[in-house]
């Protein structure tokens, strides 16, 4: 039986999930954790796509960040969707850019839109610090004023609501847009905007979006901003034009609180008039008792009903310190691995990035493999293909599970119209050479990427934030933090299997794991202290919570001290969480 069939019948074993796949019309599937709404979304994608849409027609499945775009592309593949150049799988901000802004630009007073490069971090610092100078003269706190201008940008704020802000922020505002524009560079913040108005504003626009993605799925909306929800709301409830919308997500899941996304956008959404709303509340993913933890976390509002028996969560107290938790947390992980569990089933997931590095280093100190991503670039497409030709030629087929194909297929798409055969073969070329040069620069291997033709694609106009995030990560790979990493270095940052993964709680969505480890449980960590009288962000750090207990599939471990410490090195006895309180662990 393929892939696809028997997803369909799983589906089918479950009237509510049944129900959304066979709906018809705008759906709206609100689900808790590991509940399916991915893998109902891309079934019924994968099945659209082979019997409702015929090419040339096409589908675009959006969602928010490159993480989940990849998690997406990893799943179509699976259920074996072929490719389709009107098939667009990627994130909102991507679809909005290549397939809105760069093909429609000549409809707005800003043509050269369709070239526009994407600002990368310093030169948007730069442009605020100018901004901000220039208004206020230095008197100001601009940390504090960039935070406000960027929340009317991210929000699509009203004027009304700018100038509420206080005087010179709207002036700051315009300036900082000006000064990037005056460089041919625009933010992402710009591109939502500008792809915003193109939608609403121009019939045409929708009318050619509607025919060449006829069916629209997203993915975790609730973690969608305002204005990506315009977005996809002028898209899909047009009174002439609409096109299908399948939407799936769960808003006791949002954690992105800082990109301005609200999450009863969500709800808003799936009580809109012609949208059939669907709530699943099974869960696949978690033994009984994580799940009763789970409903516990978020304090009986919704019960979620486990699908199997087992399970187990802990707290531990480390008097130690946090230095303390990463000891335990070593001698847990060990357990597990002695126990049976593959190291890549095994998460470790801390409040901050810092907490996250502390972890890494002691698990490897210890002789466990571990893998943390930092900020040094974002994974987009071409900076995991470049990861993804590293792993394949210093780690193989097996230990780095890629493909040759998948990664040709990824390298057509990148090339565009100047890919050719010929280029297929010197990339396999490029690759079987580097088996033998596992020691060489990481940043080597990219320049022989760039040379081959990976330059050329990314210097489409489409392409730019692309061409950036490569930018970005030959920097770092050149002279940033990574300046010493091998081929074999940047190939252990896209292995998937035999090493134990650390991450952040807002990068843990998504991720379903055997074990879970929680380390940082402690009150002013988990909440945050600036949470503490902000309920909006309050709320939001307890879904942070509860998002990570739920990756679990039969255990969590979490890990408290009591107390916090804070760069002077003096304790700060805050006590453990209170979450660990409200769910009856301490
Ligand atoms: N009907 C089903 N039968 C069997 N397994 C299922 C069924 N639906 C979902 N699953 C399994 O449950 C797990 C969770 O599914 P999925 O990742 O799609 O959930 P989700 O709702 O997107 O989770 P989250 O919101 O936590 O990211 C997966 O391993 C999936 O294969």
């Amino acid at each position: 039986m393929g892939t696809l069939t028997r997803s369909i019948r799983e589906l089918r074993e479950n009237p509510q999930q049944w129900q959304a796949f066979q709906q018809q019309g705008h759906c709206v599937v609100l689900a808790p954790p590991g509940s399916g709404k991915t893998k109902l979304l891309t079934t019924r994608l994968a099945y659209d796509l082979f019997n409702k849409i015929p090419p040339p027609h096409g589908a675009a499945c959006i969602t928010l960040t490159n993480a989940a775009a990849a998690e997406l592309r990893r799943r179509l593949d699976g259920l074996g969707v072929p490719n389709r150049s009107t098939l667009v799988v990627g994130t909102v901000h991507s679809f909005a850019l290549r397939r809105v802004i760069a093909p429609f630009a000549a409809l707005t007073d800003r043509p050269e839109l369709a070239h526009a490069s994407i600002a990368g971090d310093r030169q948007q610092t730069a442009a605020y610090a100018q901004a901000i100078d220039t208004v206020f003269g230095g008197r100001e706190d601009q940390r504090n004023i960039r935070s406000t201008i960027e929340f009317h940008r991210r929000r699509l704020s009203p004027e009304e609501a700018w100038l509420r802000s206080g005087e010179g922020i709207l002036e700051a505002g315009r300036l900082y847009g000006s000064l990037l524009r005056e460089q041919g560079l625009i933010d992402f913040d710009d591109v939502v905007r500008i792809a915003v108005e193109l939608v609403e504003d121009h019939e045409v626009v929708r009318r050619v979006l509607a025919a060449r993605y006829p069916y629209l799925y997203v993915d975790e909306y609730q973690d969608l901003a305002p204005g990506l929800d315009r977005l996809v709301r002028a898209l899909c409830f047009d009174d002439t034009h609409e096109a299908q919308l399948f939407a799936v997500g769960d808003p006791e899941q949002a954690v992105f609180g800082w990109t301005g996304s609200r999450p009863e956008l969500l709800t808003e959404l799936a009580a809109l008039p012609g949208v059939h709303p669907v709530h699943l509340e099974h869960n696949y993913r978690c033994g009984a008792e994580i799940i009763r933890i789970a409903n516990l976390i978020q304090r009986g509002e919704r019960e979620v009903i486990p699908s199997r028996e087992g399970g187990e969560v802990s707290a531990t107290r480390c008097p130690g310190g946090f230095a303390d938790q990463c000891r335990r947390a070593v001698t847990t992980v060990r357990t597990a691995i002695g126990r049976g569990v593959p190291l890549h089933e095994i998460v470790v997931i801390c409040p901050h990035n810092s907490q996250c590095r502390d972890v890494t280093d002691a698990l490897r100190n210890a002789g466990v493999p571990a893998f943390v991503r930092g900020s040094e670039y974002r994974l987009t497409q071409a900076t995991s293909f470049v990861e993804a030709c590293a792993a394949w030629a210093a780690l193989g087929r097996e230990l780095s599970n890629y493909r040759l194909g998948a990664i040709h297929q990824r390298w057509r798409q990148l090339l565009g119209l100047s890919w050719t055969r010929e280029k297929d073969v010197a990339l396999t070329e490029l690759l079987l050479d580097y088996e033998y040069k596992t020691h060489d620069g990481a940043h080597q291997l990219l320049a022989d990427l760039l040379d081959l033709g990976l330059a050329q694609g990314l210097s489409r106009p489409s392409q730019s934030d692309e061409a950036a995030e490569v930018g970005k990560m030959r920097q770092e790979l050149i002279s940033g933090a990574l300046k010493d990493l091998t081929i074999t270095g940047l190939a252990e940052r896209a292995r998937k299997v035999d090493r134990v993964e650390v991450t952040t709680m807002t990068s843990s969505k998504g991720l379903e794991f055997d074990v879970v480890l929680i380390l940082g449980a402690d009150e002013k960590r988990m909440p945050d202290f600036r949470s503490f009288n902000a309920p909006t962000q309050l709320n939001e750090d307890r879904r942070k919570f509860y998002v990570s207990v739920t990756r679990a599939r039969d255990e969590v471990r979490i890990f408290y001290s009591g107390f916090v410490e804070w760069a002077s090195g003096r304790p700060d006895p805050a006590g453990p969480s209170r979450f660990l309180r409200e769910i009856g662990l301490v």
